[in-house]
C-alpha cells in the first residue's frame, strides 16, 4: 500500500521478490474479506485528520488523554454514522493506534458479562453496554495483589435485609489499582471481590458496580476513583486512563453479582453451579488468546521498520563492490533481523490456529463439556508469555538495528516499544503464567500412564520414546525435514519436563520444594510453548497455503525453527538429544534461509501492509526517502518554533556574557 510521494527508493529491493506478494497480503490478513476491510479501515483512518498521530509524544498528559477522549469518540461516531460491522469496527479500533478505555469496554467488560452473566443479566446488561449507554472497565487488579487474584480483599457483604451487597475497600491494599478505562471514563467497574454472606467468606467473585453518575459523570456518593499517574515513555500506554477506585460501604443491588457460576439467594443462601470455578477467568483466557496476533502485529511493525531502514542504510564498503554496502547485507544485521521477521510471520500463523482453538473450546462450554479446558488455559498463558516477551525485546532489537535514528521518537520504534512492553505485565505476569504451563505440564506428566494426553500435550503420551531415541541429523540438510525439527523441539521439551517431575517426585512435595525447582519449571513451560509455536507454524503451512508463498514461508519455517534451536541449544544439549555438531549444521543451514530471505525481506515485510500513516516512521517509510523525512521532522520539534530558543535571555545570555573566570578555574 504505498501512500508516499512517488518516488521509490526501495523499487530495486522490491523487484528482487521472487514470491506473489498479493497473495501473502491475503494470507497475512486471515482472507480475502479480511484484506478488504484491512484495506478500507486503514485508509479510512489514514484520511480523517482526526485520528492523526503526529505530535501524540509531544503532548502533555492531559491534552494527551483528552485527544484520545476524542479519538475514541469519533471511531464510536465513524462506526454508527457509516453502519461499520463489528469486524469493521474492530479493524478501525486497530488502525486508530492507540490504547483507549473502550479496549476494556469491550475487550473484558462485555466478554465477562457474557462469560459469567446469567441470560437475565445479559438481558440487562448486554444492550446498554454494546450501544455504549454505559462504559465498563474490569476491576480485578488491587494496589496489594495483581497476580494473586484469591488474595483480592475488596468485600462484598451481602444485606438480606435491604437485598443488597455492601462493597467495601477494607484496607489501603484493597484499593483497585491498574484497570484500564477506570481512572476517568467509565461509569461502571466489573468488580471482584470476596463474597461474604452470613460473615461466611466464599472467595472471589465479580459484581457489576456503578460507579459514575449516568448524568454528569461524578463519582457516585463513597466512591473515590481516579487516575494513577503517568506511565512509562511518551505517548505510549499514557492515552489510556489506569485508575484507582475505593468503596466506602457502598451498597448495590442483588442482581449485580454475576451469577452463571455461583448464586446467592434472596435470603442469602450461597448456591454453587456445578461449572468449573475457572470459568470467572474467562475474561483473561479472552484476552491472552487474542494477545498472539497482536504481538505479530506490533512485532511486524518493528520489523518493517528496521528491514525497510537497513535496505536504504549504507555504511561502509568493501573493495569488491562500488560504493557503500546496504546495512542488511551484512550477515550480522540478517542474523539479528530476519529470525525476528520470521518469528512475526509465525506469530500471526500461530494466532489463527489460537483464534480457531478459542472457537473450539467456547463450543464446547456450551455444551457443558469441560474437558479441554485445563489445556486452553495453558496454552493461551504459556503463548500470551513467550509472544508478548519475544516482541517486546524485539522492537527493542529493531531499536538498536536502526543504529542512532532508531532512538529518534521519529523512528516511531520508542513509543512502540513504550505501548507494548506492559503486555509483559498485564492480562497476567509473564513469569506466573509460564509456572501455570509448568503445573499443567506436571500434572499430565503425573497422569501420563492413565489419561492420554490430548491436545498440544499429546506429544507427552510419547515420553518413553522421546526420552530415549537421540537425533539422526548427520548433514545439514537432514535438518530440512520438518518431521525432525518437531521430534527435536518434542524431545527436548519432553525430557526437560519429566527431569523436573521426577526430581520433585523424588522429594517431600512440599511447597518449599517446588519454589526451589521453579526455574527449571519456568524453562520447561518455556520448551513446551516453543514446541507449539513450531508445530503450529508448520502445521498451518501445511494445511492449504496457496502455492505462490509456500516457498517463502516454508523458508521463514524454518528460519524460525532454526533460530529457536540455535538460542536455545545449551536446553537443546543438556538433555542430550542433540549433539553439538548437530547444532553447527542448523547454523550452516539458517545461514543458507537468510541467503534465500534476503532478496525478498523487502516485499516480505511490505506483505504485512502497514500504511505509512500506521507505521508512523520516518525510517520505515514505504518510498524509503529516509533522509529527507527525518529532516523535515526536525522542523516539526517544538524547541525549533522560534530561532533563539524561549530561555536564552533568562539562562544561556547569563552565562554567555557574565566574561568572569570561575572561582574554581584553573586556567
Ligand atoms: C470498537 C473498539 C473495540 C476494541 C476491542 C479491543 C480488544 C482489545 C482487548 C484488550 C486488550 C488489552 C488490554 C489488556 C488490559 C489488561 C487487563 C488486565 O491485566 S486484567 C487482570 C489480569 N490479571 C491476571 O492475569 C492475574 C494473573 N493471575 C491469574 O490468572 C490467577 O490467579 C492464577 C493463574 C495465577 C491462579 O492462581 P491460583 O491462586 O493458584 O489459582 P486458583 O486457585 O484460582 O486456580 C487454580 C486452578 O485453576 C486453573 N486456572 C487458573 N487460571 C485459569 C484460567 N484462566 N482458565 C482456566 N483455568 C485456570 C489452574 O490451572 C489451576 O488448575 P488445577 O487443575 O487446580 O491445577
Ligand atoms: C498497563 C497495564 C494495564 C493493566 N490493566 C488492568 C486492568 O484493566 N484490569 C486489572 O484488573 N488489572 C490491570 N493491570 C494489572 C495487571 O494485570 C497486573 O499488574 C499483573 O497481573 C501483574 O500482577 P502484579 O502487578 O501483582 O505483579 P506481582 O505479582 O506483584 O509481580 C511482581 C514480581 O513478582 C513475581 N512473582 C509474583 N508472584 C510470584 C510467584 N508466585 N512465583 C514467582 N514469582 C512471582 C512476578 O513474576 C514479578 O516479577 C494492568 C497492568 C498494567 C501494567
Amino acid at each position: 500500500m504505498q501512500d508516499g510521494n512517488g518516488l521509490d527508493h526501495l523499487a530495486g529491493e522490491r523487484a528482487m521478490a521472487q514470491f506473489d506478494l498479493q497473495a501473502m497480503k491475503v494470507y497475512l490478513a486471515g482472507g480475502q474479506r479480511e484484506y478488504e476491510i484491512s484495506t478500507k479501515m486503514a485508509q479510512l483512518v489514514a484520511n480523517d485528520p482526526v485520528f492523526s498521530k503526529e505530535d501524540r509524544v509531544r503532548l502533555a498528559r492531559k491534552d494527551l488523554y483528552k485527544n484520545s477522549l476524542r479519538k475514541a469518540g469519533h471511531a464510536w461516531k465513524t462506526i454508527l454514522e457509516k453502519g461499520l460491522s463489528e469486524v469493521e469496527g474492530l479493524k478501525l479500533r486497530h488502525f486508530v493506534d492507540e490504547p483507549t478505555y473502550t479496549d476494556l469496554h469491550w475487550g473484558m467488560f462485555i466478554p465477562a458479562i457474557k462469560g459469567q452473566g446469567t441470560e437475565e443479566q445479559q438481558h440487562k446488561w448486554l444492550p446498554l453496554a454494546y450501544k455504549m449507554a454505559i462504559i465498563g472497565c474490569y476491576a480485578q487488579t488491587e494496589l496489594g495483589h495483581g497476580s494473586n487474584v484469591q488474595g483480592l480483599e475488596t468485600t462484598a457483604t451481602f444485606d438480606p435485609t435491604t437485598d443488597e451487597f455492601i462493597m467495601h475497600s477494607p484496607t489501603v491494599t484493597s484499593t483497585k489499582w491498574w484497570p484500564g478505562g477506570l481512572g476517568k471514563a467509565s461509569t461502571h467497574a466489573l468488580v471482584y471481590a470476596r463474597l461474604i454472606t452470613d460473615k461466611k467468606d466464599h472467595g472471589i467473585h465479580a459484581f457489576i458496580a456503578p460507579i459514575r453518575s449516568l448524568e454528569d459523570h461524578t463519582p457516585l456518593p463513597n466512591v473515590t476513583v481516579g487516575d494513577i499517574g503517568v506511565k512509562f515513555g511518551n505517548g505510549g500506554y499514557n492515552t489510556m486512563d489506569n485508575g484507582f477506585l475505593r468503596f466506602d460501604h457502598v451498597r448495590i443491588p442483588r442482581e449485580n453479582m454475576l451469577m452463571r457460576l455461583a448464586t446467592v439467594t434472596k435470603d442469602g443462601k450461597y448456591v454453587r453451579s456445578n461449572k468449573p470455578r475457572q470459568l470467572g477467568y474467562g475474561a483473561m483466557v479472552f484476552v491472552r488468546q487474542g494477545i498472539v496476533i497482536d504481538a505479530s502485529i506490533y512485532l511486524s511493525r518493528a520489523v518493517t521498520i528496521a528491514v525497510r531502514y537497513s535496505a536504504v542504510r549504507r555504511q561502509f564498503g568493501n573493495k569488491d563492490e562500488p560504493g557503500e554496502l546496504q546495512v542488511i547485507q551484512y550477515r550480522t544485521q540478517q542474523s539479528r533481523l530476519f529470525p525476528l521477521l520470521a518469528t512475526a510471520y509465525a506469530y500471526r500463523a500461530v494466532g489463527f490456529w489460537m483464534k480457531s482453538l478459542y472457537a473450539d473450546v467456547m463450543k464446547r462450554l456450551n455444551d457443558n463439556d469441560f474437558s479441554t479446558l485445563p489445556e486452553v488455559h495453558a496454552c493461551t498463558a504459556g503463548l500470551k508469555s513467550i509472544t508478548t516477551s519475544v516482541t517486546a525485546d524485539g522492537i527493542e532489537e529493531c531499536r538498536k538495528l536502526c543504529g542512532g535514528h532508531g532512538f529518534l521518537c521519529a523512528s516511531g520504534l520508542p513509543e512502540l516499544y513504550a505501548a507494548y512492553v506492559p503486555a509483559c505485565t498485564y492480562e497476567g505476569d509473564n513469569t506466573i503464567l509460564l509456572l501455570q504451563v509448568a503445573r499443567f505440564l506436571l500434572k499430565t506428566l503425573s497422569q501420563v500412564s492413565k489419561v492420554r494426553p490430548v491436545g498440544t500435550a499429546a506429544y507427552l503420551g510419547n515420553i518413553k520414546q522421546l526420552s530415549t531415541q537421540n537425533c539422526k541429523v548427520s548433514q545439514g540438510h537432514d535438518w530440512l525435514n520438518t518431521s525432525v525439527l518437531l521430534e527435536a523441539f518434542e524431545a527436548r521439551s519432553a525430557r526437560q519436563a519429566a527431569a523436573v517431575a521426577l526430581r520433585l517426585a523424588k522429594g517431600s512435595g512440599s511447597e518449599a520444594e517446588f519454589q526451589e525447582n521453579t526455574p527449571e519449571l519456568v524453562e520447561s513451560a518455556r520448551a513446551h510453548c516453543q514446541l507449539i509455536l513450531v508445530s503450529k507454524f508448520i502445521e498451518q503451512l501445511q494445511t492449504g497455503t496457496p502455492e505462490g508463498i509456500r516457498k517463502q514461508l516454508e523458508v521463514l519455517c524454518y528460519t524460525y525453527a532454526f533460530s529457536q534451536l540455535i538460542d536455545n541449544a545449551g536446553d537443546f544439549l543438556a538433555t542430550g538429544y542433540v549433539t553439538g555438531n548437530q547444532i553447527a549444521l542448523a547454523k550452516e543451514e539458517l545461514k543458507h534461509m537468510f541467503d534465500k530471505i534476503r532478496p525478498n525481506a523487502v516485499a516480505l515485510v511490505d506483505a504485512f501492509d502497514h500504511t505509512d500513516d500506521y507505521l508512523g516512521s520516518a525510517l520505515g517509510r514505504y518510498d524509503g526517502d529516509v533522509y529527507t523525512h527525518l529532516y523535515k521532522g526536525a522542523f516539526k520539534e517544538s524547541l525549533n518554533d522560534t530561532v533563539v530558543v524561549d530561555g536564552y535571555e533568562e539562562y544561556l545570555k547569563p552565562v554567555l556574557t557574565q566574561n568572569l573566570w570561575a572561582p574554581h578555574s584553573k586556567l
